[in-house]
């Protein structure tokens, strides 16, 4: 029988345009939230009860583009734009990285993701049975892939392309459902347009979403432009890309046109605001982008160009410099700025059933402890979380109905073996 427990005395972050909070019970039936209401409801005799009082419960953040072992990584090349920062820095290390760099760095990376309120992640990386282990046994949600890198001999791109295949079809559906996954070329710059269409192709054959960076700074729209005579939207469409379900990371340099043409095909993006920030990349049009009806999430991007993995700070990024830029101060609302965390994250991963409270909804969602100065006095809720929440403010998290954070600690992973092992795999990497 499944375990039935039901919060009391909660404030529920439902997200509804009219009335985005709820006051009242929750019911969790095994991994399902069965209940949210003001009424206690019908036939819940049994059921453990919990006091919510000083708790707001809001669902888990979604952080829909990431690459969990740059954790490794963070701070070792700052204050670059992309290219440079790929090349000279990111690139050689990652190629001495081990499946066990790869272990600690994304065990790293979903810790602080959990102990910050993210409930689920997309991780686009080498290695993916690590990141696959990891989110086995750290209880978090995970979309998972195998991001190729295009620009080596026919023998290697076969090989990698297989193993992308391999990862995408082994991982689906693994850790009781909580893992899924997409088809990733790395991006129209470092992947061959025939090699692109492989990849669709193979997404098509196994029938999962693909996912790839573009358009994230001028100088790539332009070399795409002088290679193939079309910018990166364009020349995706080309390929075939837009005719599966995607998500594209970043998409900072969009004309209208092509905002269009990402509308039209429900093409889901990325928003990465701190990491475009950092690499110098630019401010994306998110405002247009969701008058059009886009699906905008957010993401950090990886821990090497953010430098952390605060959701919280994503959130807030996306409702203030769009206001900046565009002079007007209802850009990016705060709600929808909380709704591109949670709900449009879920929907650009492609998960029906996660990123919202409601019944039906998997109990994904974390609890923050609101009894704090910065969240007084008690006006707004959404305005509270979008402008003054912190990482820290998170005291429990569930995943799939299953707790993993309680007062702010890790119940599944092990946070000193972790610490310890993340910094001894760094100094391996620079002595080897
Ligand atoms: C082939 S696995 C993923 C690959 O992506 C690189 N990467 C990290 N951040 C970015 C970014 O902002 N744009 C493009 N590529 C990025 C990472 O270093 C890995 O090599
Ligand atoms: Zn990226």
């Amino acid at each position: 029988m499944s375990r039935k427990w039901l919060i009391k005395n909660g404030t529920f972050a439902v997200l509804d345009e009219k009335s985005p909070i709820v006051h009242g019970y929750m019911l969790i039936e095994g991994n399902t939230i069965s209940y949210i209401g003001e009424e206690r409801p019908e036939g819940v005799e049994g059921a453990e009860t919990y006091d919510g009082k000083g708790l707001l419960f809001m669902p888990g953040l979604v952080n829909s583009h990431g690459h969990t072992a740059m954790s490794l990584l963070r701070g070792y090349g700052d204050d670059m734009v992309l290219q440079e920062w790929l090349e000279q820095k990111m690139w050689p290390m990652e190629a001495k990285f081990t499946p066990e760099d790869v272990y600690w760095g994304a065990s790293l990376s979903v810790l602080e993701m959990v102990k910050g309120g993210t409930t689920t992640f997309l991780d686009m990386y080498d290695h993916m049975d690590q990141v696959g282990k990891v989110v086995e046994e750290s209880g978090i949600r995970g979309v998972l892939t195998r991001g190729v890198i295009g620009l080596c001999p026919p023998e290697l791109q076969d090989q990698k392309l297989a193993e992308a295949i391999r990862i995408a079809r082994d991982w689906h559906g693994k850790a009781e459902g909580r893992i899924t996954t997409m088809m990733s070329p790395h991006a129209p710059y470092t992947c061959p347009p025939d090699y692109i269409e492989r990849f669709v192709q193979a997404a098509h054959d196994l029938n999962l979403p693909l996912h790839t960076h573009m358009s994230e700074t001028r100088a790539e729209v332009q070399q795409n432009v002088d290679q193939y005579g079309v910018r990166p939207v364009q020349h995706l469409l080309n390929l075939g890309f837009f005719s599966r379900p995607s998500l594209v990371a970043h998409a900072v340099h969009l004309t209208d046109e092509e905002i269009e043409i990402l509308a039209a095909h429900k093409v889901a993006i990325s928003h990465n605001p701190g990491s475009n920030l950092k690499l110098a990349s630019g401010v994306a049009r998110v405002p247009e982008l969701l008058k059009a009806g886009v699906t905008v999430s957010l993401g950090t991007d990886g821990p090497a160009s953010n430098n952390n993995l605060d959701m919280f700070e994503e959130i807030r990024l996306a409702a203030l410099i769009h206001k900046g830029v565009s002079g007007d101060p209802t850009a990016v609302p705060a709600l929808e700025a909380l709704r591109m965390g949670t709900e449009y994250g879920a929907k650009s991963l492609y998960l029906n059933n996660t990123g919202k409270l409601a019944a039906g909804m998997k109990a994904d969602m974390i609890a923050v402890n609101t009894d704090q100065a910065h969240f007084l006095p008690r006006t707004d809720y959404i305005s509270h979380i979008v402008y003054s929440a912190g990482p820290k403010d998170v005291e429990h998290v569930w995943v799939d109905g299953k707790q993993i954070i309680r007062h702010g600690e890790c119940l599944t992973l092990d946070e000193e073996r972790i610490r310890y092992e993340a910094q001894t795999a760094f100094e391996g990497l620079l002595g080897r």
